[in-house]
């Protein structure tokens, strides 16, 4: 069973289109990350997926029943970040943090580690906090319980480098435990960092649907070398000038490429994976980037 399962989810905002065939299965223990340009539909998508907007045809499930508003048994099993999530402006955060402790009962040496790990301020006031600092707070309420699943809308966007450093590898350790996390990030390095699926999202229609390691292994390389020499190997494409050298991609075995870049007097030569935002550009630049 899919812990999350969508198939050809539909969602129509009056006659302006949120989803237009949207399928995708998340896996229990696995890290799926969403990803797709403003508009695509990532939000719409999630918030079906949380019982918090209905749809308009297709099928939603979570843990295998169909997803809606005030699943009680359901909601427990999940912690949720929207990607505006925003709380009472005038509490101080450690009241926050009883207030939700009381509600959802967390291991109170598990929430110690969250502030510890998010460096939260526990007595500021909500309104009081910076961007990256309120996004925190939001990221500590959907953790605190330890949920079996996370879904996550953009938890990374203002954190400072180390933090967002130390709550991937929380995700890491979570994921090794079992829990299965659906993220959605406009930050590339982040998916590629922790995911091992993902599912790209486009005009309303996911579009391409992957292992991370498959993914990347269906890519080419990239060669970068400097100074620049007119090299010629076989398989490459894409040759370009640049200002510091050359660049190509390649696709094909080490052996002739190490062979011909051997005979040249380069400073520097790097031979590198596509990123997943290389990747990615080249499908959304495929067509129109945005709806
Ligand atoms: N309440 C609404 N009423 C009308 N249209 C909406 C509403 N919410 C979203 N939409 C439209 O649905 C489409 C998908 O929006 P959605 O917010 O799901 O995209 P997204 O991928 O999350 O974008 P972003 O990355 O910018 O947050 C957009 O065209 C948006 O304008």
């Amino acid at each position: 069973m899919h812990v999350i399962e969508i198939q050809n989810l539909k969602k129509y905002y009056g006659t302006k289109r949120g989803l237009e065939s949207a399928t995708l299965y998340v896996k229990k223990g696995e890290i799926y990350g969403f990803i797709g340009p403003n508009g695509a539909g990532k939000t719409t998508l999630i918030r079906i997926l949380m019982g918090l907007l209905p749809k308009t045809d297709g099928v939603a499930n979570v843990f295998g029943k169909p997803c809606q508003m005030g699943d009680a048994d359901i909601q427990k099993r999940i912690g949720y970040m929207p990607s505006d999530a925003s709380f009472f402006p005038e509490y101080k955060v450690s009241e926050l943090i009883s207030f939700f402790g009381a509600i959802r009962k967390p291991n109170p040496k598990y929430v110690e580690k969250l502030c510890h790990i998010l460096d939260i301020d526990l007595d500021k006031t909500y309104a009081s906090l910076s961007f990256g600092n309120k996004k925190k707070i939001g990221i500590l309420v959907a953790l605190m319980h330890e949920p079996e699943l996370l879904v996550l809308d953009e938890p990374t966007t203002g954190l400072d480098p180390l933090i967002q450093k130390q709550f991937l590898d929380e995700l890491l350790e979570l994921k090794s435990k079992g829990v299965t996390i659906f993220l959605s990030s406009h930050v590339l390095s982040d998916i590629q960092k922790v995911c091992d699926r993902v599912g790209l999202i486009k005009n309303g229609i996911v579009i391409l649907e992957n292992d991370m390691h498959i993914l990347k292994k269906e890519e080419h390389k990239i060669v970068e070398f400097s100074p620049f020499y007119p090299i010629e190997v076989p398989n490459m494409i894409d040759f370009q000038k640049t200002a510091e050298g050359g660049t190509f991609k390649y696709q094909g075995g080490m052996t002739p490429l190490l062979k011909t870049l051997s005979q040249y007097e380069f400073t520097d030569v790097v031979i590198r994976d596509v990123s997943l935002e290389e990747i990615f550009l080249s499908y959304y630049e495929s067509e129109d980037y945005h709806d």
